[in-house]
C-alpha cells in the first residue's frame, strides 16, 4: 500500500530548510521569540496523543526573506512558469508539491474546498480524479467556475489558478486508473465519496468483498462515477512572499485571442 493509506508510517523528512537555503530558493523562516512563546500550557509529562497544548496562532509569525518575482524574470507564459516553480517545489523537498486546494461552489454560490492531487498539466489543464458525484464533482456539474491552489508554504509561495473545470474523456480516465495501486483502484469502488457511512466497518466490509471480488493482479475496471477533471485557466498568479508582507504577485490572465496578459498585483 502507499503512503497516503496508511499515514501514521509514512516516513516523510523534515529536509525543506536546509536545502532551500543551499539551492537559493526562497524560504519562510519562524521568528525565533514566536517559536518559543507559541506553546502557552505545554505539558513536558504528558503523553503527546493527550496532551492538552494551547497554541496561539497569533504568535506564529514567519518571516519571507526571498529573492523577488520580477516581470523579467516570468517565463512567457503560466505553464512554463508553473512548470518551474513546481519542478523547484520539489527540488526543495516539499512535502506533496502536487497537493492542490480545489475549490468549487454550488449553484447558489456557496463554497467549499478540499486538497486533492494533481496529476497532469499542460497546455490543455490542470488535472485531477475523483468521484463525480462526490460533492465536488456535483458542484461542478452544476456550476464549473473553479479554484486551483498550491499552497507552498514551505519555500514562501503559492500559485492560485482560475478557471473552468471539464470531465477529461473515459480513456484519459480508464489509462490513468490503470496506474492506480490496487488497493487504491478497490477503494475507489468501496467509497460512495462524500456520502454517508454507516460505520468504520462497513466501509471495510465493502473492501473486502471487493477484494475477494478481485484478487490482487486481477484488472480492476474504472467505476463510471470515478473519473478526471481538466481545468483550464483564465488566470493563473504567482505569489512570492517577501520582507514586510510587501510580498510579489504576478498574474497572467487569458486574453480574447489565448495569449496571456500579466499584470502586478499589491500585496
Ligand atoms: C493530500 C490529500 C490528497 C487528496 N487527493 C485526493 C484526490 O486526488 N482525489 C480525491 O477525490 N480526493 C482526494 N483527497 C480527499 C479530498 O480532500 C476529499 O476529502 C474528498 O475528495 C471528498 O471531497 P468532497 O466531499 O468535498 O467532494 C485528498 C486528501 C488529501 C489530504
Ligand atoms: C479519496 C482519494 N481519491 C484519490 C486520491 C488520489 O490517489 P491516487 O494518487 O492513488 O490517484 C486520494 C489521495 O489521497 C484520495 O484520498
Amino acid at each position: 500500500m502507499g503512503t497516503r493509506e496508511v499515514p501514521g508510517r509514512q516516513t516523510v523528512r523534515p529536509r525543506a530548510g536546509p536545502m532551500l537555503q543551499d539551492s537559493g530558493v526562497p524560504h519562510a523562516d519562524d521568528d525565533a521569540a514566536a517559536r518559543t512563546s507559541r506553546r502557552t500550557t505545554a505539558s513536558s509529562t504528558a503523553t503527546p496523543a493527550r496532551t492538552a497544548t494551547t497554541l496561539d496562532p497569533a504568535a506564529m509569525r514567519a518571516h519571507y526573506r526571498a529573492e523577488g518575482l520580477s516581470e523579467q524574470d516570468l517565463e512567457p507564459g503560466p505553464f512554463a512558469q508553473f512548470s518551474l516553480w513546481f519542478a523547484q517545489a520539489e527540488a526543495s523537498g516539499l512535502h506533496e508539491p502536487n497537493a492542490m486546494i480545489v475549490s468549487t461552489a454550488d449553484e447558489r454560490g456557496r463554497p467549499s474546498s478540499r486538497t486533492v492531487l494533481l496529476k497532469r498539466y499542460d497546455e490543455q489543464g490542470f488535472v485531477f480524479f475523483t468521484n463525480y458525484g462526490s460533492r465536488k464533482g456535483r458542484e461542478l456539474e452544476a456550476n464549473p467556475y473553479v479554484s486551483l491552489l498550491f499552497p507552498w508554504h514551505g519555500i514562501a509561495r503559492q500559485v492560485i489558478i482560475s478557471g473552468t473545470a471539464e470531465r477529461t474523456g473515459r480513456d484519459e480516465t480508464a489509462a490513468y486508473f490503470r496506474t492506480r495501486p490496487h488497493g487504491s483502484q478497490l477503494g475507489a469502488w468501496a467509497s460512495e465519496q462524500s456520502s454517508r457511512v454507516a460505520s468504520r466497518e462497513e466501509l471495510d466490509r465493502m473492501y473486502a468483498q471487493l477484494a475477494a471480488r478481485y484478487p490482487e493482479g486481477e484488472d480492476v475496471p474504472a467505476p463510471a462515477q470515478w473519473g478526471g477533471y481538466r481545468v483550464r485557466p483564465e488566470s493563473v498568479e504567482f505569489w512570492q512572499g517577501r520582507e514586510n508582507r510587501l510580498h510579489d504577485r504576478l498574474r497572467f490572465t487569458r486574453t480574447e485571442d489565448d495569449g496571456w496578459e500579466v499584470e502586478r498585483l499589491c500585496p
